[in-house]
C-alpha cells in the first residue's frame, strides 16, 4: 500500500513538474520570445508540433500558402521559425553568404551516417563536395551520359507504344518515376534498375518515398526525433526502407566489383577523390534528387498539357515543324530553339514545384558579420531563427504570377526587361544561391528529351470518365485540393503525386522509327 500511494505521488509531482515546465515554456513562446510579434497560427506559436502535423498529412504547402493569405508577408511558422512570402527575401536568404542551411538537414543523414552535398551545413564542407559532385551534373557531363538517359527515354516510349495496341489508359506517374529511377540509377550507380519493363526494383521509390517523407515530418519537427513517439513512426516505414536500403547494398557491391572505369557514372567520376561511404551517400541522395523531381516535373506538365488544348496544341506544333525524325530530338541547338517547350517546363515547375516545401535556413555560426543585423525584407532577425521562403506559395504570389493557378506558358515568353526580371527573380523551383540544385542541366535534358520525343510520336488525351480525373483537385474539397486544374503534389520534402491517366495514339506511321530502335 505504501508503495502504491509511494507511486502515485511520485506521478503526480513528475506530471506537476512537466506541467510547470510547459506552462513556463509556452508562456515564454507566447509572451516574452523575441518572435511574439509575428503574426501566425496559434498552436505553431508554441510547438514545431504544427508543421509535423502538416508533414504527416502531406499538405505543409498548401497549409502555409493558407497562412500567408491570412496573416501577411511574414508568417511565424514555429516558436523559431518564420516563413516569408516575397523575391526580396528569397534573394536576402539564400543569396546570402551569412545563412547556411538549418541544423535539420542533418535528421537525413538516415542509413549511412555520412553527410551528402545535401546535408552538408558547414560552407567550407559544403564546398569541397558540391565541386567535385556538382561536377558530375554539369552539362558538360550531361553530353557523355545522354545516350544512356536517351535509351531510357526510349524504353518509356516503347511502353507507351504498347499502350497505345492495348487501348489502355497510361498512369503517366507511375510511368514516369519508373524512368526517373532507371536514369538516376544509371547515372549514381552505374546500376541497370530497369524499373520500366521488370518489377524486381519496383519497391526502391516505395521505400525512398518512404525514407523522404519520414525525414520531412522529422525537418518540420526536430524535437520528434527524440521522442519516444519517434519510435513507432521509426517502425511504420521501416520494412520499405530497409528493403530499399537492401537493393542498394546490391547497386554498390555490383558497381564495386567492376573496375572505376567501367562505367560514366558518379563512381568514375569521384572515386579517387572521396572514401566509398561518401561516394555512396552522395549516390543515395541522387535518387530522390534526381529521379523523384523530374518524374514531377515531367508528370504535371502531361497532366496540364492533357488539360490545355491550346497549349497542346502550340507545343505539339513546335515540336513537330522544329524536327524532321524523333531521332533527331536530342540535346543541342534545336532542341534549344523550342522556347515553347521551355516556357512549359518553367510554367509546370511554377505551377508545381517538385521541391515544393520551405527550406529552412539559419544564420552561419561563422557568421562573417556579426556585427551587422541581419535583415530578411525589412524585419531584422534575431540569431537562433530559422528562416525560409515557401516555394509553392511564393510560386503563386500573384504580385510575381498574375492568375497564379492558370497554366500559361506564354507569361515566360512576353514583357520588358523589367517584368521579367521580377519573375525570374521569383522562381524558385531550383532554388538559388550557392545551395541551388546542381542538376538543373539534367533535369531540363530529361524533361525536354521525354516531353518533345513523346509528342514526335504520339497524340494524347485525358482517359475518359473518373479515370481521367486521377491527379486533379476534387470541387469542394476543404483542405486546398479542391482546384480540377491543379495536378496535387503530396508534399514528402521533394513530391509524391499520382497520374494523370492518359490515352495515347500513334501519329501517323512514326512509331515505326521505335520499332526499329
Ligand atoms: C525538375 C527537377 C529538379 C528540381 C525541381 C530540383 C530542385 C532542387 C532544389 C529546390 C534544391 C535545393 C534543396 C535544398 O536547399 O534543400 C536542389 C538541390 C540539389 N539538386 Fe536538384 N532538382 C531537380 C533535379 C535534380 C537532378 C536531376 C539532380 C542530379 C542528380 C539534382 C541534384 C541536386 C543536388 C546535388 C542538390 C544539392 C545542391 C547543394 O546543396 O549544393 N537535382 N534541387
Amino acid at each position: 500500500m505504501a508503495l502504491m500511494d509511494a507511486v502515485s505521488l511520485t506521478a503526480k509531482y513528475t506530471a506537476a513538474v512537466f506541467a510547470f515546465y510547459w506552462l513556463v515554456a509556452f508562456s515564454y513562446r507566447l509572451l516574452l520570445h523575441p518572435l511574439r510579434n509575428y503574426p501566425g497560427p496559434f498552436i505553431a506559436k508554441l510547438t514545431d508540433g504544427y508543421g509535423g502535423f502538416y508533414a504527416v498529412a502531406k499538405r505543409n504547402h498548401l497549409v502555409t500558402q493558407q497562412n500567408h493569405q491570412k496573416y501577411g508577408r511574414v508568417v511565424r511558422y514555429g516558436p523559431n521559425r518564420l516563413v516569408f512570402n516575397s523575391a526580396k527575401a528569397l534573394h536576402d536568404i539564400y543569396d546570402n553568404d551569412r545563412v547556411v542551411k538549418s541544423r535539420v538537414y542533418l535528421v537525413t543523414l538516415g542509413f549511412t551516417g555520412t553527410i551528402n552535398v545535401f546535408s552538408a551545413i558547414e560552407r567550407r564542407v559544403h564546398r569541397v563536395k558540391r565541386k567535385l559532385i556538382g561536377g558530375a551534373v554539369t552539362e558538360r557531363s550531361m553530353r557523355d551520359f545522354e545516350p544512356t538517359m536517351a535509351s531510357q527515354v526510349h524504353t518509356f516510349l516503347e511502353r507507351i507504344l504498347a499502350s497505345t495496341q492495348a487501348s489502355q489508359p497510361v498512369n503517366i506517374s507511375a510511368r514516369c518515376k519508373r524512368l526517373g529511377s532507371d536514369i538516376v540509377g544509371l547515372l549514381a550507380f552505374g546500376f541497370p534498375f530497369n524499373t520500366q519493363t521488370e518489377e524486381t526494383y519496383r519497391p526502391l521509390q516505395h521505400g525512398i518515398a518512404a525514407s523522404n517523407a519520414h525525414n520531412n515530418v522529422m525537418m518540420q519537427f526536430p524535437r520528434l526525433a527524440s521522442l519516444w513517439i519517434a519510435y513507432p513512426l521509426h517502425l511504420l516505414n521501416y520494412a520499405p526502407r530497409k528493403a530499399a536500403f537492401a537493393m542498394i547494398e546490391t547497386f554498390i557491391t555490383t558497381r564495386m566489383a567492376e573496375g572505376k572505369d567501367a562505367r560514366h557514372d558518379l563512381y568514375s567520376q569521384v572515386a579517387d577523390e572521396i572514401p566509398p561511404a561518401e561516394v555512396w551517400s552522395e549516390a543515395l541522395f541522387f535518387l530522390p534528387a534526381g529521379g523523384d523531381t523530374t518524374a514531377t516535373a515531367i508528370s504535371a506538365l502531361f497532366f496540364y498539357l492533357s488539360r490545355n488544348p491550346t497549349v497542346y496544341r502550340k507545343l505539339t506544333a513546335e515540336i513537330r515543324t522544329t524536327f524532321t525524325s524523333g531521332s533527331e530530338i536530342h540535346g543541342g541547338p534545336k532542341l534549344s530553339a523550342c522556347t515553347y517547350l521551355r516556357a512549359c517546363i518553367d510554367e509546370s515547375l511554377r505551377i508545381s514545384p517538385p521541391v515544393n516545401g520551405t527550406l529552412w535556413r539559419e544564420l552561419s555560426q561563422e557568421d562573417p558579420s556579426p556585427e551587422k543585423p541581419f535583415i530578411i525584407d525589412g524585419h531584422v532577425i534575431p540569431q537562433g531563427t530559422q528562416f525560409g521562403v515557401n516555394i509553392y506559395t511564393l510560386h503563386h504570389n500573384p504580385e510575381y504570377f498574375p492568375e497564379p493557378y492558370i497554366f500559361r506558358p506564354e507569361r515566360w515568353l512576353e514583357g520588358d526587361e523589367a517584368e521579367k526580371k521580377r519573375r525570374n527573380d521569383a522562381f524558385a523551383a531550383f532554388s538559388i544561391g550557392y545551395r541551388g540544385c546542381a542538376g538543373k542541366a539534367m533535369a531540363y535534358l530529361e524533361s525536354s528529351l521525354a516531353v518533345a520525343k513523346t509528342l514526335w510520336y504520339f497524340d494524347f488525351e485525358r482517359a475518359a470518365g473518373p479515370e481521367g480525373e486521377l491527379g486533379a483537385g476534387k470541387e469542394g474539397d476543404l483542405k486546398g485540393r479542391h482546384r480540377t486544374g491543379e495536378f496535387q503534389l503530396y508534399d514528402i520534402f521533394a513530391s509524391d503525386h499520382e497520374g494523370p491517366n492518359l490515352v495515347f495514339k500513334t501519329r501517323g506511321d512514326h512509331w515505326k522509327e521505335l520499332v526499329k530502335g
